[in-house]
């Protein structure tokens, strides 16, 4: 019989009880040990609940405070000096002065940098190595996680992120230095962590390599050989986990790799299984990621049955069976959920579902039974052919699109002369990103009103006075273009996702996407339509506040589609371009109301791209072509403006350049505007406003330091092409450090027109 693992689970507990207690020990209302003690709650119930489900061997070490690759910085003593304190101990709250900048202990301080992880939206925060850089086992959490989980019965399999993986995510800081020649001072700290668990009586260790799904270059993969090679023989058995990706082309290399078995994405892998059952030897354990672990769609488990049914005969016990990569990118438990239509919930499985998947199709590998999964997959058949999910209209309306339908009327240097006639905005404009902050009464407004303890018509007027709020501030800091503030949004893609034909979304399926912010990804089971105008009426409410330009504010349909879990029986392209036609309608319909300036929001456009590169030209085509088609439909003095955070720019320029947005704001204060040298090398002819303080931190930005990095902005691009404005929204800020922040950053920009004119 097959053992069925678990790669990792969703770490925030199923009523987000991590972000709760993280939340509550910031600000001082819970004590550590309590915090401790909460936490091990979560690792407790999450064990519980897979082990339930029958999974036989869980992770450890899937669990953090605020992320793992963090946790894993701490582990390795990658600490970077200015997140110390003065004793130098290292405790959680490095953990957390690290990852947010500040913690209820030590100096506030820059936070280290957050990107996405691979192509999802979850954010690691990345690791800061320098030349020399020493490593010394600092943090071992991990050892008293696997020891409660011992403790509680449990067979444990812990996790880490592999070294090679964590090189490659790290970034070099100083002078340059090739972060590969820093291996052979990592792996003494992992060999460490090795013997420690096999005296703990581990058996197993997962070790994530997932960037065997990237395009490597030789070094890379000689690096992993060395690793293993130095991992093997501490006294545990080795599991390469791969995901996220096929990795057909390195197998040669994979299967000669010091490992005793070795994960695959089979969800990810075109490969036959042939090929992958001959490339890796019967000597070691074959585990096959057969559960989709990155959406929420019930699995075919008839379909997989018949896939690996006859390798599994043949290798019997040597077989393992898991979702295809950690959990932790989906919702914890679909019997939470009480509002969905039941024929669309029997469509779904969440992460606890994932894991009876698995035991169900175990027993049917086992038994040759196959009538349970048979009926248990009846309605993943059923979905393809449901009304509900087809649209002829639409379907329609997308066949006929045309290069055209993604074409402003004229070029930039056109439509930009008659904006600058139209908007009359001074030099270096001043903006920010769309969001002001969700405080506790906006959610706690709409909580009652989606409960049914408030009617519309108070809700309406709650938000109405929200708004206005927020114009009030934003003109009395003397903000150049203003926003509505986005009161009304639980989130930019929820919020879109409730408005559209062909969603659905869910109470409580939260997936974490940075430290202890989660969204809820609506679903996209059907083709998509707008029934009425989404943001026309708060947006002209907003107009109707103030004489200054308020910027309509929408999410882009790359960015709706990639943050959604989307239906996996259409393809890519043809789900964004029906968002696109949809949102079209929407930025024409803000036009009519008078609105001059519209955002179409795409900070997923990066994290879309296929991982690897020889896919990308395919892909940013589309992409790219899906925003021009939501923003072109409107005259050559509306402005478009786009933004995007938290990516690597530097080799999509071209494509952003293609997007043809008039205006893009991006995030770059983290990295002192290193970013921007790739709009400076491709010569990127539109607008930018490099975002110029990081607004994950309280941390209110003073104006010199602002100063100075227009200035760096200025060297780089054109002053007349430059526009102000923070990194990205302000939801997750608290109204004073906003106030501050933004009236230094208006400071800084008058000071800067004066003195660059
Ligand atoms: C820009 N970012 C975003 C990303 N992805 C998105 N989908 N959206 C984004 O904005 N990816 C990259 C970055 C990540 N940044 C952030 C920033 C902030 C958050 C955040 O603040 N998340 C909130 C949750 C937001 C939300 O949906 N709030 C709801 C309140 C919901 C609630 O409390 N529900 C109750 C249950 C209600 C019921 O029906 O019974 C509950 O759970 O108890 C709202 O405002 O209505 C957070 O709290 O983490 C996320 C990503
Ligand atoms: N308009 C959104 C963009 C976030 S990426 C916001 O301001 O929150
Ligand atoms: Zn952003």
């Amino acid at each position: 019989m097959a053992t069925i693992h678990n790669l990792g689970f969703p770490r925030v507990g199923k009523r987000r009880e991590l972000k709760h207690a993280v939340e509550a020990y910031w600000a001082g209302d819970l004590s550590r040990t309590e915090l401790f003690v909460k936490g091990q709650a979560i690792r407790a119930q999450n064990w519980a609940l897979q082990a339930n489900a029958g999974i036989a061997l869980l992770p450890v070490g899937d669990f953090a405070w605020y992320d793992h690759v963090l946790a894993t910085s701490l582990m390795v003593g990658a600490i970077p000096k200015r997140h110390q304190d003065d004793n130098e101990t290292v405790d959680i709250d490095t953990l957390f002065r690290m990852g947010r900048g500040r913690a209820p202990t030590g100096c506030a301080c820059a936070a280290s940098d957050m990107t996405k992880w691979f192509n999802t939206n979850y954010h690691y925060i990345v690791p800061e190595l320098h030349a020399g850089q020493e490593f010394a086992l600092t943090y071992t959490e991990l050892f008293e996680q696997v020891a409660e989980a011992q403790a509680i019965g449990h067979q444990v399999k812990p996790v880490l992120v592999g070294p090679v993986t964590y090189l490659y995510l790290a970034k070099g800081v100083g002078e340059e230095f090739d972060k590969l020649s820093l291996l052979e001072k990592l792996l003494p700290v992992y060999q460490q962590v090795l013997t420690k668990l096999a005296s703990m009586g581990v058996d197993w260790v997962q070790i994530d390599e997932p960037i065997l799904a990237l395009e490597l270059n030789e070094a890379y993969l000689t690096a992993l050989s060395k690793s293993f090679n130095v991992l093997q023989g501490q006294g545990v058995k080795l599991l390469l986990a791969t995901y996220f990706g096929s990795v057909t082309q390195y197998l040669p290399q994979i299967t000669q790799l010091a490992v005793d078995g070795v994960h695959l994405d089979l969800v990810a892998e075109p490969q036959s299984l042939d090929t992958i059952s001959q490339a890796i030897g019967v000597d070691k354990v074959l585990s096959l990621g057969v559960v989709n672990g990155r959406n929420i769609w019930r699995a075919d488990l008839s379909a997989v049955y018949e896939k690996i049914n006859a390798l599994v005969t043949k290798r019997a016990e040597q077989i393992w069976l898991a979702p295809s990569c950690s959990l932790l990118h989906c919702p914890v438990d679909l019997a939470q959920e009480q509002k969905l239509d039941p024929e669309l919930k029997s469509w779904l499985a969440f992460a606890k579902q994932k894991g009876s998947e698995l035991a169900l199709l175990n027993t049917a590998l086992q038994t040759g039974d196959t009538q349970a999964i048979n009926q248990y997959s009846a309605p993943v058949k059923a979905r393809l052919t449901s009304a509900r999910v087809n649209n002829k209209e639409v379907q329609q309306r997308v066949a006929a699109l045309t290069t055209a339908d993604g074409q402003r009327h004229s070029s930039f240097n056109v439509r930009i002369a008659a904006q600058h006639v139209a908007l009359q905005l001074p030099l270096l404009p001043t903006t920010t990103i769309g969001s002001f902050p969700q405080t506790q009464v906006i959610r706690q407004a709409r909580r009652d009103y989606k409960a049914g303890y408030l009617a519309f018509a108070d809700y309406e007027a709650q938000m109405k006075a929200e708004i206005r709020y927020a114009i009030e501030e934003q003109e009395a800091v003397d903000l150049d273009v203003l926003v509505h503030g986005e009161a009304e949004r639980n989130d930019m893609v929820e919020y879109f996702g409730e408005l559209l034909e062909g969603f659905a979304f869910t109470q409580y399926g939260w997936v974490q996407s940075y430290g202890t912010r989660c969204v809820k990804p609506p679903v996209i089971y059907g083709d998509i339509s707008r029934s009425k105008p989404m943001t026309v009426q708060w947006t002209t409410y907003a107009q109707s506040q103030t004489n200054k330009h308020i910027k309509g504010m929408l999410t882009g349909p790359v960015t709706i589609l990639f943050w959604s879990f989307s239906r996996d029986d259409l393809d890519k392209p043809t789900i964004a371009n029906q968002i696109a036609l949809a949102l079209r309608d929407e930025v024409v319909d803000l036009e009519r109301a008078g609105i001059q300036i519209i955002q179409i929001d795409e900070p997923a456009f990066r994290e879309g791209m296929p991982l690897k590169a020889s896919q990308w030209q395919e892909y940013l085509a589309w992409a790219a072509y899906a925003f021009r088609v939501s923003a072109s439909g409107v005259k050559d003095e509306t402005q478009i403006h786009t933004h995007m955070c938290y990516s690597e720019f530097n080799d999509i320029i071209d494509s952003i350049a293609d997007m043809d947005a008039d205006v893009i704001t991006i995030e770059t204060s983290r990295s002192n505007m290193d970013l921007l040298n790739a709009f400076e090398e491709f010569a990127y002819p539109n607008d930018i406003g490099p975002g110029v303080y990081d607004i994950h931190t309280p941390n209110v930005p003073q104006v010199q330091w602002m100063k100075g990095l227009i200035h760096t902005a200025a060297k780089k691009i054109p002053v007349q092409r430059l526009w102000v404005n923070p990194d990205c929204g302000l939801k997750t800020r608290a109204w004073p450090e906003t106030r501050e922040a933004l009236k230094n950053m208006v400071q800084a920009a008058k000071e800067l027109r004066q003195e660059l004119r």
